[in-house]
């Protein structure tokens, strides 16, 4: 114990399977991006306690600390923050790793969190520098749950950091690497307990293990620990993070020379109303739903082997890949690329019918007409609405050296004025011990 630590987790963009991926089984195509949240982790040597306290800083935001004092080992009821604040994904996390690892000796605890610009709106926010200058964060005017988000999965994010940070505080030989499924299933768990139900768990994934392609585990995993007192069923809980859980993450990333590029759309979506409409509609018109399921399950596996594909082309034959990349935009398009962009627009045919029979806006009108004009981009090889859809954001996949192209010719073109392009790309490594002395100064 004593000596700090810095660590950090990716946001996510769920590229194919919104809603699919609530069904554990179906798969679905997950990309981590550079967009990470950070924790910094040390013991408190400053002030004196002979008891057991923790303290979260996020100094980005207002009011962002959290300090609690731990008074007796039924951890999920014993945390008290000292000034009455509330942050259910802190609370849950540290009570999961302290009901895990059972602390035997006093602790003194000091967890700083950063979060990169990706994450939040950047209206109103003045930025700071590290002094070796190699992070850089966006303090805000105003308070976390006052400031608006943007999909990445900042919660998914802060949990797993803190996870990870606790873990490693408590158990300074733990090897993020080789332990990741303990930091995935304490993260998976923390994540469900604050948010009081069992989500697809993606983002958690995706922030533990990186771009991956996700099957989600059994919610029937998790379900017994949330109601009445089970989480104080200490060796159940051990046992359940300890376990290998049946799921899905396999590693992925885009192919050589294609990226992904995001663009936030003015206007927005609430997730929770997408998904209980979906899920309505899919109760009450069962036939109809399946056959559509079906067919975007076969879209979405398609796109997951065209890149597949795709790197197998590289690995044979670098350079003719290379070449027939940047004739991909033409109309001498090899096929190899052509099935890329036909895969898309098939997930999209698809979405657009979801989103006729459920009544949803899953890709709404403007989005369809938005996407079909990124379509004939040069250097894009088309694009979705990412996640569950709606107004929120798109997310194409282009030729990495057309990405300045697209941004300059979009720029003063109507058709574009309501998308911001974010500077965001693929980052594909999971969770990751970072250099702690690259926040120094901040
Ligand atoms: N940097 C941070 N510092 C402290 N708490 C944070 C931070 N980021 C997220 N949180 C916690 O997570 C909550 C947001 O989680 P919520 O599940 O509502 O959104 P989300 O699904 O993660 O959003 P999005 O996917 O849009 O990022 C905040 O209200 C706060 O409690
Ligand atoms: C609609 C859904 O399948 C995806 C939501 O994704 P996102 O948080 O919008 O990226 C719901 C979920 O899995 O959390």
């Amino acid at each position: 114990m004593g000596q700090s630590r810095a660590f950090s987790a990716p946001g996510k963009a769920l590229i194919a399977g919104g809603y699919l991926v609530l069904d554990p089984i179906y798969n679905s195509y997950v990309t981590a991006l550079s967009s990470r949240m950070h924790s910094i982790v040390e013991s408190d040597i400053t002030t004196s306690t002979n008891g057991r306290r923790i303290k979260i800083s996020s100094p980005q935001f207002k009011q962002g600390e959290w300090e609690y004092i731990i008074d007796g080992d039924k951890y999920f009821k014993d945390l008290k923050e000292i000034n009455g604040r509330k942050n259910p994904f802190i609370e849950a996390t540290i009570a999961t790793i302290l009901s895990y690892i059972q602390p035997k000796h006093n602790f003194n605890i000091n967890i700083t969190i950063y979060s990169d610009a990706g994450y939040h709106s950047q209206e109103n926010t003045v930025s700071e520098v590290s002094s070796n200058g190699h992070k850089q964060f966006l303090y805000h005017e105003k308070a976390i749950n006052e400031v608006a988000k943007t999909g990445l999965g900042s919660s998914a994010g802060l949990v797993t950091v803190l996870t990870i940070a606790l873990l490693s505080y408590f158990e300074p030989q733990f090897n993020t690497n080789t332990s990741k499924h303990i930091v995935h299933n304490c993260a998976q768990i923390a994540h469900c307990y604050a948010q009081k139900k069992i989500g697809s768990g993606f983002d958690v994934a995706a922030a533990v293990y990186g771009s991956i392609i996700y099957k989600r585990f059994q919610p029937s995993l998790i379900e017994p620990f949330l109601t009445g007192d089970n989480v104080n069923n200490i060796d159940e809980l051990k046992s359940l993070i300890e376990s290998e859980w049946d799921f899905n993450h396999d590693q992925c990333t885009l192919p050589p020379k294609i990226r992904l590029l995001m663009g936030d759309i003015e206007g927005g979506s609430e997730t929770p109303k997408l998904v209980s409409k979906i899920l309505n509609w899919k109760r009450e018109k069962l036939e109809e739903s399946d056959l559509l399921y079906h067919n975007l399950n076969a879209s979405n596996e398609n796109l997951i082997k065209v890149l597949h594909d795709l790197h197998q082309f590289y690995n044979q034959d670098p350079e003719k890949y290379i070449t027939e990349i940047n004739q991909s935009h033409t109309s001498s398009s090899s096929p190899q690329f052509k099935a890329l962009s036909d895969a898309i627009n098939q997930i999209r045919l698809n979405l657009q019918s979801l989103t006729k029979l459920s009544g949803a806006d899953v890709e709404p009108e403007s989005q369809t007409e938005l996407l079909d004009n990124c379509n004939l981009l040069a250097g894009s090889f088309g694009g979705v609405v990412p996640g569950a859809g709606g107004y929120d954001a798109i997310c194409l996949l282009v030729i990495d050296q057309y990405i300045e192209d697209i941004i300059k010719e979009t720029k003063h073109d109507e058709k574009f004025k309501n998308v911001t392009w974010l500077n965001l790309h693929e980052e594909e490594e999971g969770v990751k011990q970072e250099n702690v002395e690259d926040y120094i100064g901040l």
